[in-house]
C-alpha cells in the first residue's frame, strides 16, 4: 500500500514549500499526498503532482489532518510553519503538531527536516 504525505504551509512559506516538492517530485509522486486547501493548489499549478485537496487550514484543513493522524491514516507531515505571524486559526495548528507527537507521526516544519523526513520514505 502506498504510503501518505501530508503537506502544508503558511502563506510566506507555500513558495519554499512548492519549490521543495519540485525538487522532489518523482519520489512525492510514489506516495499518497494530501494538502490544505490553497497548500494544495499552489503545488498542483508548481508541480502538477496530484495530491487530494482538504479544506482551507482556517477553515478545518489542519483538524483534518488531525483526524487522518488520529485514525492512523497518515505516515508522515511536512508543515512549513511562520513563526513570525499570528494566525486566526493557531489552535488548529498547534493540535495538528499535537496530533503528530502525541502518535508518533514524522513531522517537519521546515526544509532540512523536510529532507530527513523524506528519506524515511
Ligand atoms: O493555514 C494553513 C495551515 O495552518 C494552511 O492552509 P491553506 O493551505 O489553505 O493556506
Amino acid at each position: 500500500m502506498k504510503k501518505s504525505l501530508g503537506l502544508v504551509a503558511h502563506d510566506e512559506k507555500k513558495q519554499l514549500l512548492a519549490d521543495w516538492c519540485l525538487a522532489h517530485k518523482d519520489k512525492l509522486s510514489s506516495l499518497d499526498l494530501y494538502s490544505t486547501g490553497t497548500t494544495g493548489k499552489k503545488i498542483i499549478d508548481h508541480t502538477g503532482l496530484e495530491l487530494t485537496r482538504l479544506e482551507s487550514g482556517p477553515l478545518g484543513g489542519d483538524a483534518q489532518l488531525g483526524a487522518m493522524i488520529a485514525e492512523k491514516r497518515l505516515d508522515g507531515l511536512i508543515f512549513f510553519i511562520d513563526g513570525l505571524a499570528a494566525m486566526p486559526h493557531d489552535v488548529d495548528v498547534k493540535a495538528l503538531i499535537r496530533l503528530a507527537t502525541i502518535y508518533d507521526v514524522p513531522f517537519a516544519c521546515n526544509r532540512s527536516t523536510a529532507n530527513a523526513v523524506l528519506e524515511l520514505f
